[in-house]
């Protein structure tokens, strides 16, 4: 047995080998250690290898699905041996095969698979600076490639998500996944082979060569991923495959560019602390349906870059919100809608169950209703062709109707799956196992007539099966063709040829009856396999009319508008909300942002901590990603232009397991967005440079702004805190200050989240500390500090400036003008006496002089 066990485990390796040992599934060795620790399995031991003893743990095999779903979401992959055959109908150990492979990136099994996420098996080749890409749904059927820079490698990840990742042996791991927690297969190789790919694609396929789907030569790394894939998923799966029906080539410029850090800033589906709500998916998620919910999902993430695109998704919702009627038909048709396109392609796959059929027949009943709903509004183009998709051939719901039990059972197994009068051997069966007791009574009677013995009994027991029963006092009348089965003290048992033929039936016609619905499941699951591209396609209709029905009710009561686009490059937004934020929030105060390529591209931010900049920034990025989803939006107006990326640069995080410090992750970060930005990129920088010194921070923000102004011309947002880049404005034509407002009131700040134009007036930094309940003694200190800096700082001034701008080919400076009046403010002035100020009245004067000033320089500009 153990002899078996490891060819088995030799013949799956990287998998955990689950050993099916009569009510149990054993693992041995390594894979036992690694079980019990992860499922919290007692670990024994079982005979010797090589001296000594080998260790063992088990799982009852009743309990195999909760412990399966545990060891996936650990990573692993799990091949499952099962026995053959009768217990002891053979010599030696009973005969084991391994029935089914079950990896995190393969998973079919409604169980084991998260219902409103979907999370692809990806294979990746690199090769010069190239990374190929496949992925592949098997839940879906949905396969695609891409080729991109090996750089954008992160990127890739953080957008795909994928549940399990193939690369080749051979490939030194890229940092960002030697840290990645998505489990990781290492392949041979020479299985990343274009060749085989092509062989392999067009065979599947039926066509003659790729090119139809658009393959080229270029594709060939993603073609070399391909390659892995598709063997790694006929060797788990055992399958053929059907319902990957077509294949898509990604490219970079079909949607809106997002790298990992703006995914995880904008907190799209998970909150930076990996939490499923608030996002913006939460807030905007009112799906009916789990296909529904992954299409929102998936929108979120790929806004398209095609204006014409969002606008046929934003007249769908501009029609639900007003044909309030029809959107809340639709909603009820949609409520518990069953999931088409999984079960599509479980059935491609063989492996769904009778309830999900039961689910299907259910949905394809209402699919006409669903349809006719939509009939009325043809003329909305997106509309019509959603009607159009959800048509799946009557033939599919009659064939389910004749065949299929009314409320079948979980399993096959358990007898009743298949619906009465469809098949008549199958009738005959059940009518045996049913009118046993029937035939019975018929018989006793029928021998007592014959035998004359009136006492005679029809019985059966488990250890001898059916008999006739004669006490000992008639036995001289008992008939030549009664055969003796067993002696009792009183009487006789016997069997009759009769008995003999109706028992053999009646035994076996429970399990014939079984063998036989098995038998005509598997051939319904044949016959919808015909029909699976029609339900993969009414699958992914009815998921965007959810999704977009979501959109249109988060519109309607979120208040919502759709936003308009033009061709010239910027931004602007009236009354711009952040779609999460204000749901948290009591009273949300709404802003305005205007960026655009020539007057205006460059905004540098400032104002207090806690003030709303992160906020107003982020609520500009998703205003413009909604958009391009398709989406309405969360601003009194908002016309939005082309737009290629959204980049950020927010918050800083340690990278700790790739040994980045904080402030190298900031840099990392901020040099890929300057190397890549474009004119019609929208960045957002917050707070660049605060992971390192004042000067040296100061020094590249201030450069980095400049950059982005002046050699990528993106539309940016850039907040900051240190208060010497609100001078960009005076030197840069693209480039303006604006400032979240904030007040003092007896001593304490007030937030008042508007956003202003012109720099903010001061840092409220030591204030924050305040209300955040530091010590009052530090705080003391820090205003004694911040009054000996300021002092130094004005001291300072009269000498050279720190960041004099030495003129470039593509900045003009403007030379500030002074302004020689003195305000009606500062007159008080004159009469305070200097001696008789605390130290606090007298940085206040200080600091206001000083914002007076710039203010003043302000204005003399404009
Ligand atoms: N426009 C707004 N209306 C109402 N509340 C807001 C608004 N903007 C921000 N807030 C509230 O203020 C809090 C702080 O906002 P935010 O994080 O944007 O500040 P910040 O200026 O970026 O601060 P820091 O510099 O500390 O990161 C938010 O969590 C939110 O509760």
């Amino acid at each position: 047995m153990m002899q078996q066990y490891l060819r088995l485990k030799a013949q799956h390796p990287g998998c955990l080998l689950l050993f099916r040992m009569g009510d149990f599934y054993e693992l041995f060795y390594e894979d036992a250690e690694k079980a019990a620790r992860l499922l919290d399995l007692t670990l024994t031991t079982r005979g010797q290898s090589a001296g000594a003893p080998i260790p063992m743990a088990g799982i009852p095999f009743h309990a195999l699905e909760t412990y399966l779903g545990r060891l996936i979401r650990a990573g692993l992959a799990v091949a499952i041996a099962e026995q053959q055959g009768e217990p002891g109908a053979q010599k030696g150990p009973m005969e084991r095969v391994v029935t089914r492979i079950v990896t995190p990136g393969t998973l079919v099994d409604a169980a084991l698979l998260d219902e409103r996420s979907d999370a692809p098996l990806a294979a990746l080749f690199i090769r010069k600076g190239k990374m190929g890409v496949a992925t592949l749904t098997l839940a879906s059927g949905d396969f695609r490639l891409l080729v991109c820079d090996a750089a954008e490698l992160e990127a890739q990840f953080e957008r795909l998500r994928p549940a399990e990742v193939l690369v080749p042996e051979d490939l030194p791991l890229p940092a960002v996944l030697e840290t990645e927690r998505t489990p990781l297969r290492r392949l041979p190789g020479w299985q990343f082979d274009a060749t085989i790919a092509r062989r392999l694609l067009t065979a599947h396929f039926g066509v003659q060569n790729l090119a139809a789907f658009g393959v080229e030569a270029m594709h060939e790394p993603a073609l070399a991923a391909a390659a892995a894939l598709f063997e790694y998923v006929r060797q788990t799966q055992k399958s053929e495959l059907a319902h990957v029906r077509a294949l898509r080539l990604e490219r970079d410029d079909d949607y809106l560019w997002l790298d990992a850090a703006t995914r995880r800033n904008l907190e799209l589906t998970e909150t930076l602390r990996g939490e499923s709500s608030p996002t913006l998916f939460s807030t905007l998620d009112f799906t009916r349906t789990a296909m529904g919910a992954r299409w929102l999902k998936q929108a979120l993430h790929h806004p398209q870059r095609s204006a014409a695109a969002a606008r046929e998704r934003q007249a769908v919702i501009g029609r639900l919100l007003a044909q309030p009627r029809t959107l809340d038909a639709l909603l009820e048709r949609l409520d518990g809608l069953g999931d088409l396109e999984r079960i599509a392609a479980r059935i491609a796959l063989g492996t769904v169950r009778p309830r999900e059929l039961a689910a299907l027949r259910a949905s394809l009943r209402r699919l006409p209703e669903l349809r006719a709903l939509l009939e009325p509004h043809r003329e909305v183009p997106r509309l019509a062709a959603l009607s159009d998709s959800l048509t799946v051939p009557p033939e599919a719901l009659t064939l389910l109707e004749r065949t299929l039990a009314d409320d079948p059972p979980a399993l096959v197994r358990d007898g009743g799956v298949i619906a009465p009068g469809f098949d008549a051997e199958l009738d005959e069966l059940r009518a045996l196992h049913n009118d046993c007791g029937a035939f019975l009574l018929e018989l006793e009677a029928r021998e007592r007539e014959r035998t004359g013995i009136a006492t005679l009994k029809v019985e059966y027991n488990k250890v001898h099966g059916f008999y006739i029963e004669v006490s000992k006092t008639h036995a001289d009348k008992v008939p030549a063709d009664y055969r003796r089965r067993q002696t009792m003290k009183n009487a006789e048992r016997f069997i009759t040829p009769e008995l003999k033929v109706f028992e053999d039936r009646a035994l076996s016609a429970a399990e014939r009856a079984l063998a036989r619905e098995r038998f005509l499941y598997e051939e319904l699951v044949r016959r919808l396999l015909a029909w699976v591209a029609a339900l993969q396609e009414a699958g992914r209709a009815a998921a965007e009319l959810d999704g977009l029905a979501s959109l249109a009710q988060a519109a309607e009561r979120y208040g919502y508008v759709a936003p308009e686009f033009t061709d010239t490059p910027g931004l602007a937004i009236d009354g711009g909300r952040h779609p999460v934020v204000e749901r948290q929030v009591e009273t949300f105060v709404a802003n305005d942002v205007r960026l655009d390529g020539a007057a205006q591209r460059l905004l540098v931010i400032t104002g207090p901590n806690m003030g709303g900049k992160s906020t107003f920034m982020r609520q500009t990025a998703l205003i413009a990603l909604l958009a391009y989803v398709g989406a309405w939006v969360p601003a009194r107006r908002a016309v939005i232009g082309p737009l290629d990326a959204i980049y950020t640069r927010i918050g800083a995080s340690d990278d700790l397991a790739s040994g980045r410090s904080t402030f190298m992750v900031e840099m990392t970060e901020a040099a890929y967005i300057l190397h890549h930005a474009s004119e019609r990129s929208l960045v957002l920088m917050d707070e660049i440079g605060r992971g390192t010194s004042t000067f040296d921070g100061m020094a590249l923000a201030w450069a980095i702004a400049r950059h982005l102004h002046g050699k990528n011309r993106a539309l940016t947002l850039f907040s900051t805190h240190y208060f010497e880049l609100t001078r960009l404005a005076e030197e840069l034509e693209a480039c303006a200050n604006v400032h979240v407002e904030a007040v003092e009131h007896e001593g304490r700040v007030v937030f008042l989240h508007s956003v202003r134009e012109g720099p903010a007036s001061r840092s409220y930094g030591i204030h924050v500390a305040a209300l955040a309940g530091m010590p009052r003694a530090v705080l003391t200190q820090a205003r004694r500090e911040l009054a000996r800096l300021e002092a130094r700082a004005l001291e300072e001034s009269r000498q050279p400036q720190l960041f004099a701008c030495e003129p470039t080919d593509d900045d003009l400076p403007a030379e500030p003008e002074r302004v020689e009046v003195l305000p009606a403010w500062l007159e008080p002035l004159a009469d305070v006496d200097p001696r008789a100020l605390t130290l606090g009245e007298a940085i206040a004067w200080f600091e206001r002089l000083r914002a007076a000033l710039r203010a003043a320089e302000g204005e003399s500009r404009h």
